[in-house]
């Protein structure tokens, strides 16, 4: 009887030091409050729930923004993002930026790779000149719905066309399937292992059509340059 409740007792001790541990570990170190956030929190909200973060993010945005105004979309998701779940939108402070690039480039085309949810996708469309669009590729079937129906919410559905698949298969049917044969800008947001081997596809598959005073910005260009 006294040696199962001190093995009981070393059991609980074992458990709260691990949780102890655990808990220094997220306050002081990266990858442990990655884990946490993004893999083991994630995953107890979106079971218990029965949703994921970015319905979440979407029903946030349908509950709390003005339907039919995009800067308002992009401020709830930002809002959503800060204080309540940290998504892999390209966020506000880059995304100022992004918004400076569209103004000055005022492109007729523009292609971004990696939609997710369609906050940068919003974000690009509504600084489109009438006339403009966007194509933006995803190949994640659940994150394309969610960006259909916030760019639907958005009012830039006009603008806005989503290429669901993934990029390397896409980017080679952009000019006869989709009448691509310039790209004004170019937004890499995908993974980021693609980033040179699609820009190469890219200028093969146009035709090097992509002229070399238009911009290809990648997320993490976006970090580095100065606002
Ligand atoms: C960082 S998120 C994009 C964020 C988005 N641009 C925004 O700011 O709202 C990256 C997205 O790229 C998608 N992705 C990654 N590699 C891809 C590929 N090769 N083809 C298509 N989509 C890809 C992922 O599923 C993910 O949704």
């Amino acid at each position: 009887m006294l040696e199962s409740s001190s093995s009981l007792l070393f059991i609980v001790f074992i458990v709260l030091f691990l949780v102890l541990l655990f808990a220094v570990l997220i306050k002081r170190n990266g990858t442990a409050a990655l884990l946490w956030n993004e893999i083991i929190r994630e995953n107890i909200i979106n079971f218990v729930m029965n949703q994921s973060k970015e319905q979440r993010i979407l029903n946030f945005v349908l509950q709390n923004a003005v339907r039919g105004d995009p800067s308002s979309v992009v401020d709830t998701i930002d809002k959503y993002c800060s204080e309540k779940e940290w998504a892999m939108n390209v966020g506000n402070e880059k995304g100022k930026i992004l918004d400076k690039t569209v103004e000055e480039v005022s492109p007729s085309v523009v292609l971004e790779l990696g939609t997710y949810c369609g906050y940068s996708a919003v974000r690009i469309a509504r600084l489109l000149k009438p006339g403009a669009h966007l194509l933006t590729v995803e190949f994640n079937p659940k994150f394309a719905a969610i960006a259909k129906q916030m760019i639907e919410f958005a009012g830039v559905q006009d603008k806005v066309n989503i290429l669901e698949g993934p990029s390397e298969e896409i980017i080679p049917q952009l000019k006869k399937k989709h009448e691509v044969n310039t790209l004004d800008f170019v937004f890499l947001d995908h993974w980021k292992d693609r980033y040179a081997p699609d820009t190469i596809l890219l200028q093969v598959s146009l035709h090097n059509s992509i002229p070399k005073n238009k911009p290809v910005l990648t997320a993490e260009l976006l970090d580095e340059i100065p606002f």
